[in-house]
Formats: structure tokens, C-alpha cells, sequence
């Protein structure tokens, strides 16, 4: 029997405000699949993954993540915000942060076991010298790589990742969707990345959603980035087209 897809959106809305953000937005996410959402500054992206969340409420229309309305299933979702939004005064150290991921709580101790696990997990983003430095203390890099050692920890089986590079060097971005493409294969797990990087989404994802308010392409990489539906997103796309598909403008 075929599998159920792990997201199934059905003419999603969302209001913010007085504002409609995501408009009659219908889209599937089979299993392991990694889909690269992509669109212009306030197209709506984060407020999709919120959605998928439960953070945000639909105005309209119907979401089921793994097979549940969004919210339920927390265990089995890793989820790495915008870092750039977070407050990181908060007195704490590395290692904690990253056994929240395995309690989905403040951990005001830890056991044996959970600190190993969050050890490896630092390992496996190329953070272990940063176990106990103070979250105060960490570049936009640094923070972003433990962020995503805390979603990996508990080894999900549903990622979302909003801007998981930003702030990351080019060599650790690199590295960042290499990681990605492992951790996908090894766990046979489904990604949904928003990202700016419309390189990292040709080259890594299997799908892309290009959003603005409402979907204006989905499916394969070479498709939904072709130069008509990026116009209809971004307007004239010439040179950076070019540079995506290795080829001359399309202008
Ligand atoms: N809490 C909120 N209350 C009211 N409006 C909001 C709220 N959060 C987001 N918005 C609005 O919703 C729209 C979509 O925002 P969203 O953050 O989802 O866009 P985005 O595509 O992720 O943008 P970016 O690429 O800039 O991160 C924006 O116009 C934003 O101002």
C-alpha cells in the first residue's frame, strides 16, 4: 500500500492581522522528500512552517503533519527556527540547549545518557568544542549549528528548518546540506528547509514550493526554479537565474 504523505496541505489560508499571508495554498510532502520553500521577504514562509507547527491557526482550509492535525506528534518532528529572531541573553550553556531537544523542556539537570547524546549530536554539526561555551558567547553561525544539534538529537523523522544556513560561512554551509543529505538518507527522513539559497535548493532539494501569499510553483527543482515562475515571484531574475542554471540569462 502506497504511503500516506508525511504533510498534506489543502487550500490553506492564513491571515495575519488584517492581512492575508498565505493564500488557498494546496501542496502534498511524500516521504522523504526534502523540499526547499523558497519566495520573496514576506511571502509567508515562516508562517508556513508555524503553521505546520501549530504555532499558527489556518484561517481556511485543512493541514495534516504525519498524518495529525499540526501540534500533536512533537517528538517526532526536529524543528530549527530563524536565529536571527532569538533572544540569546539568556544565561546557559551549549550542552543544555541541545538536551532541550531531548526533554522539550528547560533541563535543569541532566542525565549521563542525555549529555552523550547531545555531545554527539554537537559532533555531528562540527560544534563539539562548543559544549560549554555560553549561548551569549556564540556567532550567528555558531548559535544556527547548535540549533540544529538540538533538532537532530532526538533524531526526528520530520525536519523543519527555517533559514538553517544564515550567518553560516560558505565551507560551513557546504557542510550544512551535506549533513543534511546524510541524515535524510541514513534516517530516511523528510525535510522542509525554508531558505534564501536558490543554490542549495536546486542542488539539494527533490521539490521546491516557491510561495508568495500563493504557491507559484511546486515540484522538481529544474521546474519550479525555471525562469517564468521566478519572474512571477521575484520580477526580472536574469543573472541570478543565469548563475543557477549555469547557463546564460534568460532574459
Ligand atoms: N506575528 C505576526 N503578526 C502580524 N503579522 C505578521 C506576524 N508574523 C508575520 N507577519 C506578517 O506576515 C507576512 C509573512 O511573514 P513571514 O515571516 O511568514 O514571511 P517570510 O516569507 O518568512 O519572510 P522572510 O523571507 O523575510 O523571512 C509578513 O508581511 C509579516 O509582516
Amino acid at each position: 500500500m502506497a504511503q500516506a504523505p508525511v504533510i498534506q496541505v489543502n487550500r490553506l489560508s492564513v491571515d495575519r492581522g488584517r492581512r492575508r499571508v498565505i493564500d488557498h495554498v494546496t501542496f502534498n510532502v511524500e516521504a522523504a522528500a526534502f523540499v526547499a520553500v523558497v519566495g520573496p521577504n514576506g511571502a509567508g514562509k515562516t508562517t508556513l512552517l508555524h503553521t505546520l507547527l501549530g504555532l499558527v491557526e489556518p484561517s481556511d482550509g485543512t493541514v495534516r503533519v504525519l498524518g495529525h492535525p499540526p501540534g500533536r506528534d512533537a517528538p517526532r518532528i526536529g524543528y530549527v527556527p530563524q536565529v536571527k529572531t532569538l533572544d540569546r541573553t539568556f544565561p546557559a550553556e551549549v550542552i543544555d540547549l541541545v538536551c532541550s531537544g531531548l526533554t522539550h523542556a528547560w533541563p535543569f539537570w541532566r542525565t549521563q545518557s542525555a549529555t552523550e547524546q547531545a555531545r554527539a549530536a554537537l559532533q555531528t554539526v562540527g560544534a563539539a568544542d562548543l559544549a560549554t561555551a555560553l549561548l551569549s558567547d556564540l556567532s550567528g553561525g555558531e548559535l544556527q549549528r547548535v540549533y540544529l544539534a538540538r533538532c537532530l538529537v532526538h533524531e526526528p523523522e520530520l525536519l523543519l528548518l527555517d533559514e538553517p544556513a544564515t550567518g553560516v560561512d560558505a565551507t560551513g554551509a557546504a557542510d550544512l546540506y551535506e549533513l543534511l543529505d546524510r541524515y535524510q538518507a541514513d534516517h530516511d527522513a523528510t525535510i522542509v528547509m525554508v531558505t534564501h539559497d536558490w543554490n542549495a535548493a536546486y542542488h539539494h532539494a527533490t521539490d521546491v514550493l516557491l510561495l508568495d501569499g500563493r504557491c507559484i510553483s511546486y515540484g522538481p527543482p529544474q521546474k519550479a526554479l525555471g525562469a517564468d515562475p521566478l519572474r512571477e515571484a521575484f520580477g526580472h531574475v536574469g543573472h541570478a537565474h543565469a548563475m543557477l542554471q549555469g547557463g546564460p540569462p534568460h532574459d
